[in-house]
């Protein structure tokens, strides 16, 4: 199967200074990639300049068309999904509104977003700026899921968030990611070994590292030498993680 989406050679600037030198790699048309990498390597930056939304040169192909000349709004209209790392929602409208406002086809999958967010549902008349953090990143992947896309770019979902919520939100990405594939930045290991088939590793702008998540995880000295940290930190992160997920409400 092509992949959904090659970029080659790829470079982008913010403000005339580099933030991505040289990024190659593809997506494949199925399953969650996730691009790893420490703090301001250019994970970011590398899903903005895909999106267009900073000056970038090189070449991006999604779906067999070039669409590294085009601006964003007719890359968003070809099937590419951006779920920002700010969870961009509408503070002031209800949930309800937010989601109204993001239905671009003419049959929005409003099932699946109700299947996926019961929680959302319940919700819908509460001001999106008065939900969580957890329940604003969900109501920001429903955005981009209401839609048909062929393509979800979906930056560090998990940031800031409680364990608890962390595995709500991995979950709710695994289900998403059974319809249309994920290009996915994350930093939590567990949640990558969870959701993850493939990974690219950035580090200074540059592609340090493409290959299979599992391969990658399980190799400590890699993965301290490409994100700086210590395997068994991951897997008690994980442990921590799962114990916080399972424990009892006052437990916690
Ligand atoms: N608006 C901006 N103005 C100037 N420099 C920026 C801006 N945004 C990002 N940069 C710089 O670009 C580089 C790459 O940033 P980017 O946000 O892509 O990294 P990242 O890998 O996503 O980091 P993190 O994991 O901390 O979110 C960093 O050195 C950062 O300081």
């Amino acid at each position: 199967m092509s992949p959904i989406l090659e970029v080659e050679h790829l470079s982008a600037t913010i403000a005339g200074q580099p933030v991505i030198e040289d990024i190659t790699f593809t997506v494949p048309a199925t399953g969650v990639t996730a691009v790893l990498g420490r703090n301001g390597v250019g994970k970011t930056s590398t899903m903005k300049a895909v999106m267009g939304l900073i000056a970038r040169s090189g070449k991006v192909v999604f779906d067999g068309v070039r669409i590294d000349r085009e601006d964003t709004h007719r890359i968003v209209r070809r099937g590419i999904g951006y779920v920002p790392e700010d969870r961009e929602v509408f503070g002031s409208l209800t949930v309800a509104e937010n989601l109204r406002l993001a239905e671009r086809d003419a049959r929005p999958r409003r099932d699946l977003v109700e299947q996926l967010f019961p929680d959302l549902v319940r919700r819908g008349g509460q001001r999106a700026g008065t939900l969580s953090g957890g329940q604003q990143q969900m109501l920001s992947l429903a955005r981009a899921l209401l839609n048909d896309n062929r393509l979800l770019l979906v930056d560090e979902p998990t940031k800031g968030l409680a364990p608890k919520i962390v595995t709500e939100v991995a979950e709710a990405l695994e289900e998403a990611a059974r319809t249309v594939p994920v290009l996915l930045v994350e930093q939590n290991l567990p949640v990558i070994e969870r959701l993850a088939a493939d990974v690219v590793v950035i580090d200074s702008g540059r592609v340090v590292h493409t290959g299979q998540a599992g391969a990658l995880l399980t190799d400590a000295e890699a993965v301290h030498r490409l994100l700086g940290v210590h395997a068994d930190t991951a897997d008690t992160v994980a442990a921590d993680a799962v114990a916080a997920a399972t424990a009892p409400e006052g437990a916690k």
